[in-house]
């Protein structure tokens, strides 16, 4: 099923494309307003936008762009009212799928979306024969994780830097190492820098090395972590714990990728691709002054971002499966069998720490149960247990189990009073959008409203709309 967001100002229009889009057996979202739509489409995925021009906030064209520069872009159909074709060219130059002008029949809409489909359809098929990426032992099959590894595949393609953005214990290393190992660096070094245990004194002798004699107790030359990762990949890990000092090492490397080790006479080069991961929040970092703008801008070239563990509940049980096994095997005991009760419990947990701190319930869990054949909630940590009871009780609360309904208080307006104001909001949106298309002409408005001249005379005098569109 594709996911397709309609962005124009006119909640009817939206309304009317989301119900063409279901009837064809997609998912639909709208946005009545340039920024939000653009908001949506860098924080979702979308197959498809149909993007609207002249919308209150701004000229759709301009945000096309922005929207195809996102990792994975939708295609883009723009609609217009008024059909120009400078503007379908510039459309299409800066990467528009098609052009299309209203008055839209579903009919119209349907044959563009069912083409765009089927090519991205035809696309995602011929690069998945392509390539063959390895998981590296990456466990999961949920949407969220699926789209993340479909950056990482789509970067480790590429030589640009890259940063991974998550929760602590979401996989960031893993995802990292699996970025590495499909990567043409593959047959070279994968080096992490741990940045949390970066003290100011040791940066520079840690990540250049230093030559024998370069200080009291340098009894031999050693290699610095950049130089290892010649021809490989360098991993800054926690990179959002540098200190400002340790920052500004950083960046000289990453300008000129060649350094001096301390003591050395010379520059040595040194060719790595950089990974960064961090769960803190740089952005505002950079903001607050703790971060380097110009060192944040180099590392992130590539945006991934991990999903926390309690966004994507359906690999937890593949998670527990794998893990399980895993134990067992290394453990030389017999293989476990899991219970419904025991994933429920799981489900019903946030998981603060991710998928660590599930590996380490579940090789506590497999401990406590010692030689027993199967794992059950009572094999759980207390807290884990507690919680999935709360929960399940408010539950069934929340469902009005055993209790009559508790209808929220909401405010609405009543029915015809709802139902006329945003008539008139369409008509007048209409009307002017009518007149505008027509130039002014009430001929040409007739036709194309198919509204007799009194009435469309009345009805803009209802709205006080003049010839030229606009109200007065
Ligand atoms: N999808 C997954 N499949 C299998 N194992 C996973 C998965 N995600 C994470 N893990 C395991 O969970 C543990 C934590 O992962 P990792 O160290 O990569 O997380 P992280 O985000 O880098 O954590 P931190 O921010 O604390 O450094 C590791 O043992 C890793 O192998």
């Amino acid at each position: 099923m594709a996911k397709i967001l309609v962005i124009d100002d006119d909640v009817d229009i939206c309304l009317m494309l989301c119900d063409v889009v279901e009837v064809i057996g997609h998912q639909a979202e709208y946005a009545k307003t340039l920024g939000k739509g653009v908001d949506m489409v860098l924080a979702g995925e979308y197959d498809v936008v149909l993007l609207d021009v002249n919308m209150p906030d701004g000229n759709g064209l301009e945000a096309l762009q922005t929207i195809r520069s996102v990792a994975r872009p939708p295609e883009v159909i723009i609609i217009t009212g008024v059909g120009d074709p400078d503007s379908a060219e510039l459309a299409i130059r800066n990467g528009a799928w098609d052009y299309i002008q209203k008055p839209l029949s579903s009919q119209k809409i349907i044959l563009r979306l069912k083409r765009v489909l089927q090519y991205n359809d035809s696309l995602k098929s011929s690069s998945a024969r392509a390539w063959a990426f390895s998981r590296q032992g990456i466990v999961g099959d949920s949407s969220k994780l699926n789209t993340c590894l479909d950056e990482i595949a789509t970067a480790s393609s590429s030589n640009g830097n890259v940063i991974i953005l998550g929760e602590t214990g979401t996989g960031k290393e893993l995802l990292a190492r699996t970025l590495h190992a499909n990567s043409r660096r593959k047959e070279h070094k994968f080096v992490v820098v741990d940045c949390a245990s970066l003290t100011e004194t040791l940066v520079k002798s840690t990540l250049f090395g230093h030559e024998r004699g370069a200080f009291t107790g340098a009894d031999r030359s050693m290699e610095g972590l950049v130089k290892q990762a010649d021809g490989g990949t360098l991993f800054l890990d926690e990179v959002g714990e540098l200190s400002l000092e340790s920052q500004k090492v950083f960046l000289r490397v990453l300008q000129e990728h060649s350094f001096r080790p301390i003591g050395g006479k010379s520059e040595v080069e040194s060719d790595f691709r950089l990974i960064s991961a961090t769960h803190r929040d740089v952005d505002k970092m950079v903001c607050e002054k703790q971060f380097r703008q110009d060192l944040f801008y180099r590392l992130c070239a590539i945006t991934i971002e991990v999903p926390p563990l309690r966004e994507r509940p359906e690999d937890i049980e593949q998670l527990v499966t794998y893990f399980t096994n895993n134990l067992c095997r290394r453990y030389s005991i017999p293989p476990k069998e899991i219970s419904p009760d025991f994933l429920e419990a799981l489900y019903g947990y946030l998981w603060p720490g991710n998928v660590r701190e599930l590996y380490n319930v579940v090789e506590a869990a497999v401990s406590t149960s010692n030689l027993e054949q199967q794992l059950c909630s009572q094999h759980l940590p207390t807290n884990i247990r507690i919680h999935a009871v709360r929960s399940s009780i408010k539950k069934d609360n929340d469902s009005g189990a055993g209790s009559t309904p508790d209808w929220p208080a909401v405010e609405l307006p009543p029915f015809k009073q709802y139902r006329d104001g945003i008539r008139e909001r369409a008509e007048k949106q209409y009307l002017g959008r009518l007149m505008e298309i027509s130039r002014g002409s009430i001929k040409e408005a007739c036709r194309i409203s198919r509204l007799g001249r009194t009435h469309l005379y009345a009805l803009l005098k209802k709205y006080n709309i003049s010839k030229t569109g606009w109200s007065e």
